[in-house]
């Protein structure tokens, strides 16, 4: 048997098109959904997910502005940019693209974000909310994850979901998520004494480590759900993900692909984001008898 493929790029499509008709009912009322995003120095493929940002949200009739600045601009005309951002009500949405050059601290940068227009959901308060399970906003790529389990009719309570990697923006998250609709979590590390005993026992394994075959068929129970968070290049430069693909789904019952899966995914869900906010921002300033 092998296993049936969570199709990301089907998937992110549906949502677009949801965004769509979300942001056409917000146009209505006179309010044009905007996402401000700021990309620092002139990293290669910076250029080309910033670019693929603007293009996905014109598609959806959401407003995105790309703002460039040069490497070598000072961390303090960053966070002053960023503050003007934050006061202007035509902006719902800011997005800092990472990584920063390094003279500049990441974690400052994204804390002067205001909150409520933090849809990337990096800042600390909403790492915060998603830990103690208040409204905030998700990041992006385990958000992604999430509404592809949903998308299978999937149902954690109770499943083992073990989740390799612990990174702020993916791993700690993403157990927080699966926590959160009742699945046993096991987050697995690089001083994780016996990966393979953990995953054998995965009803679900996320896969978000940055390295190629992390996770081979002998780690794998039959039947458990494979989402691969990875993005790698491998041997020949083909783009790749941390689950040995072609190994895995013999044995998996479902699984992502890579390119096509996670990837899409994470972009749609920055869609999602920035359109709450704006959604967010118009009932705040609503008038009560609207
Ligand atoms: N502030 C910030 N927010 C981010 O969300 C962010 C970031 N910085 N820095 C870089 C990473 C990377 N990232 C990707 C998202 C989607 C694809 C994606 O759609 N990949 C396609 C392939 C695209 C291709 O072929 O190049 C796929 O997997 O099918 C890739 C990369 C978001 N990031």
């Amino acid at each position: 048997m092998t296993a049936r493929i969570i199709d990301g790029n089907a998937l992110a499509r549906q949502i677009r098109a949801e965004v769509a008709g979300r942001t056409a009912a917000l146009k209505a009322r006179g309010i044009q959904p905007a996402l401000s995003i700021i990309l620092v120095g002139e990293d290669p493929a910076s250029q080309v997910y910033t670019k693929h940002k603007v293009n996905d949200s014109a598609e959806t009739g959401l407003e995105a502005t790309l703002e460039r600045y040069p490497a070598d601009m000072a961390e303090s005309a960053l966070l002053e940019r960023i503050g003007v951002l934050n006061r202007d009500p035509a902006v719902h949405g800011i997005l800092v693209q990472l990584p920063l050059p390094r003279h500049m601290d990441a974690s400052k940068v994204i804390e002067a974000i205001a909150p409520e227009k933090d849809v990337d959901g990096f800042h600390v308060a909403s790492a915060g909310a998603l830990m103690v399970g208040r409204p905030g906003f998700w990041p992006c790529t385990p958000y992604g994850c999430m509404k592809m389990l949903e998308s299978i009719g999937y149902d954690l309570k109770g499943k083992h979901a073990v989740v390799i990697g612990r990174s702020n923006i993916v791993g700690k998250p993403m157990a927080m998520m699966l926590l959160g609709k009742n699945a046993t979590v096991t987050i697995c590390h690089s001083a994780t004494r016996d990966l393979k005993a953990m995953t054998l026992q995965a009803d679900v394994v996320v896969a978000a480590v940055g390295k190629r075959n992390v996770l081979t068929a002998d780690m794998v129970k039959p039947g458990a759900v494979v989402i691969d968070v990875g993005m790698n290049r491998n041997d020949e430069g083909k783009f790749c993900g941390d689950v040995d693909f072609d190994g895995v789904k013999e044995v998996a019952g479902w699984i992502t692909p890579v390119p096509g899966g996670v990837g899409p995914m994470t972009r749609a869900m920055l869609l999602v984001n920035t359109l709450e906010a704006a959604e967010r921002a118009a009932a705040n300033r609503a008038d009560p008898d609207d």
